[in-house]
């Protein structure tokens, strides 16, 4: 728990922040929607603001540059997660932390804040036991109680799939086992091993935590920045002209998009730039947690304080994006070099650094093509979205 330890008078202090509550800290100031509630406060406060979150302190970061500190500087620093509520109940006590050691070697593993980014967006809650562990027992939000039900209706799905892959493939050749599953199925119970030695032995659980992962991690994520730039397109005609004239130059009208075809498409890229510069899919990316206290920018950052990066605020920075920073304007990153990979500190829908998004290929993929069809097939009318919505 945090307690703030005795000062002496020349050392550096905590950055400015809002002062806090007894029990709750600033807990009831993030609102229904933390992202905007954080910016207004940074606005007071500053882009290093400290806040305390029921028993937890809390940084939270909303300029580039203050990004660049924590993110890229002190990236080692900030490297792990915090141990939340829904890794107990949703990520099979935190096994598909693996997904990213085996896709990234080296990188630390422990993915629970992911399905805090789930529960956040589905459930559309802050859970209040993770800062407020006392509150845990009464689950005053009926978290708990749905993250239960939840996780036994995923293990029964997941169970089906593992089973159907483990039935056919007792009479498959094979050559012809080639989905994801098939691939972990293949290398369940033999051990992983570097230079000898025996890293981990992939079980039955570490399957299922991984392909929750895959779920939670890329099907969401990648649907909602269909979802909003299609929605930004709709109110820009001119932009949405645009794109389907670059699709028809470059497929014609006899012709499907491809995937092969899809880095050819400049425009698109700017599109979907825009559109998560706007409206990143995690506002406030994934909580990191400070390993060591350390002092940045002259303040003191507390040991296991939580470091909250508002990639939302900095995508809408006036100082990094000129006055027009709220306007939707795909033609902004004509002419720049600025891409998605986390090394432009204004632009950070995936994170960056050693915990920045391992999956982004894969999802600007899905959102390329998706997109690409959806405009390159169709002609899109806002009334057309509102008569499609009342049928669902
Ligand atoms: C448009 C699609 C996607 C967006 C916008 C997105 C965004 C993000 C963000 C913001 C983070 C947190 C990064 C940080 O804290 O620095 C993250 C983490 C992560 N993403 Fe993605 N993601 C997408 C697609 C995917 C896909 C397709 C996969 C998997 C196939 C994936 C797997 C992960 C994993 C495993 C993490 C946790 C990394 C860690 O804790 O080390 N994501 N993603």
């Amino acid at each position: 728990s945090f307690r703030p330890r005795r000062q002496r008078k020349n050392d550096p202090q905590l950055p400015p922040g809002p002062p806090a509550l007894p029990i709750i800290g600033n807990l009831h100031m993030l609102g229904k929607l933390p992202h905007r509630s954080l910016h207004q406060l940074a606005k007071k406060y500053g882009p290093i603001m400290s806040m305390r979150l029921g028993s937890v302190p809390a940084i939270v970061v909303s300029s580039p540059q203050a990004a660049e500190l924590f993110l890229k500087t002190h990236d080692l620093l900030f490297a792990s997660r915090p141990m939340l509520q829904a890794s107990l109940y949703m990520s099979y006590g935190n096994k598909g932390g693996l997904f990213r050691s085996m896709a990234l070697t080296g990188a630390a593993s422990g993915n629970c804040a992911l399905y805090n980014f789930f529960l956040r967006r589905k459930l559309r809650a802050f859970n209040i036991a993770d800062y407020v562990p006392f509150l845990g027992a009464f689950d005053l939000q009926g978290l708990t109680k749905r993250m239960k039900s939840f996780s036994k209706a995923v293990d029964t799905i997941l169970e089906k799939i593992i089973c159907e892959h483990e039935r056919e493939a007792r009479w498959k050749k094979k050559q012809q086992m080639k989905d994801f599953v098939d691939v972990l199925l293949s290398l369940m119970n033999q051990p992983m091993t570097s230079n000898e030695e025996v890293l981990y032995t992939l079980d039955r659980t570490h399957i299922k935590a991984i392909l929750i992962d895959m779920i939670v991690a890329s099907f969401d994520t990648s649907a909602t920045t269909i979802e909003w730039t299609l929605s930004e397109l709709l109110r820009h005609p001119a932009a949405m002209k645009r794109l389907q004239d670059e699709l028809q130059t470059v497929f014609g009208l006899d012709k499907m998009v491809e995937e092969k075809d899809l880095f050819n498409l400049p425009y698109l890229d700017m599109v979907i730039k825009e559109s998560l510069r706007l409206y990143p899919v995690g506002p406030l990316l994934l909580p990191r947690n400070c390993m060591e206290e350390t002092i940045i920018d002259g303040y003191r950052v507390p040991k296991n304080a939580r470091i909250i990066v508002n990639a939302w605020a900095i995508g809408r920075d006036p100082n990094a994006w000129s006055d027009n920073a709220e306007e939707f304007l795909p033609e902004r990153f004509a002419d720049t070099s600025i891409d998605l990979r986390g090394h432009d500190f204004q632009l950070l829908p995936f994170g960056s650094g050693r915990r920045g998004c391992p999956g982004m290929q894969l999802g600007l993929t899905i959102t390329r093509f998706v997109l690409a069809q959806l405009v390159h097939c169709f002609n899109w009318s806002s009334q057309m979205v509102c008569c499609l919505m009342s049928w669902t």
